[in-house]
């Protein structure tokens, strides 16, 4: 059965970010994921997670100056030193909140960069975090993300983060599929959960309509027939539920448009 993690940067935008795990865990979620958990103190954040009876399953490592547009340092030539760093900070974060994932974004292609030696800067970094996490028991997730919403990002199909795996060539690196970008990339969902789930390569999956990235019951793609799919698959890992609610940050809006997962908590 699919369990299914509430994604914290989206939902639950009518409370301030500490209330959101109380929020999520009164509708019945188990897990929590975020991007970021870096403006807040790792204890804070831990606190909030026992006290809501809640898991950690995924957060990103730090992506470079994000409000400057930065989406990511791996596929950057001349910024090791800073991904690194932000390597490190992750995996305190993630021992202190017993988080198994960290998310390690590729990155936009920097113009004029020369092709081969952004590959090449990306498998090495990515196995250079790999390398870190693996003490710890923590995967690095590798995810493709769509070029409508980050035009240039390095990773944007599913092909191309499952043969950047088989090069890196380390047993703790995955791919996480979010089928919101797949589907807007490549769509064909159930055939590419069919290829790519046994391999076991696959550590995490997140879901939103398309196009609009509201909930799951909203748009082109048929969700339930995606989580029966992944059922009689024997996926028991976490789904993330990353979408912005279609009534935004209105008062209860996460939770008035909640009606889609009642039938799998
Ligand atoms: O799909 C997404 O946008 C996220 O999973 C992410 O980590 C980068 O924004
Ligand atoms: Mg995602």
């Amino acid at each position: 059965m699919p369990r299914f993690a509430a994604n914290l940067s989206m939902l639950y935008n009518d409370v301030d970010f500490l209330d959101r795990f109380a929020a999520a865990a009164r509708e019945g979620f188990k897990a929590v994921e975020y991007l970021f958990p870096y403006a807040y103190p790792a204890p804070e954040l831990a606190t909030r997670l026992q006290a809501n009876g809640l898991q950690q399953v995924l957060f990103n490592a730090p992506p470079g100056n994000w409000d400057a547009g930065e989406r990511g340092l791996a596929c950057l030539p001349g910024r090791e030193a800073e991904f690194r760093e932000g390597i490190a900070k992750a995996i305190e974060y993630a021992q202190a909140l017993q988080c198994p994932r960290i998310h390690v974004m590729a990155g936009l292609v920097p113009q004029g960069a020369d092709a081969a030696t952004v590959r090449a800067t990306y498998i090495a970094n990515v196995r250079y975090a790999a390398e870190q996490a693996a003490p710890h028991g923590i995967q690095i997730l590798l995810e493709p993300i769509n070029g409508r919403d980050m035009p240039g990002f390095f990773l944007s199909r599913q092909d191309q983060a499952h043969a950047l795996i088989a090069e890196i060539g380390a047993a703790n690196v995955k791919v996480q599929m979010d089928l919101y970008h797949c589907q807007i990339v490549e769509g064909d969902l159930a055939m590419k959960v069919r290829q790519y789930l046994p391999t076991g390569n696959v550590g995490h999956f997140q879901i939103a309509g398309v196009p609009e990235r509201h909930e799951p019951d909203v748009g082109e793609i048929n969700y339930t027939y995606l989580f029966k799919l992944l059922d009689s698959m024997g996926y028991d890992g976490w789904i993330g539920c990353e979408y912005r609610p279609a009534r935004g940050a209105a008062a209860h809006a996460t939770s008035d448009g909640l009606g889609w997962l009642k039938p799998w908590l």
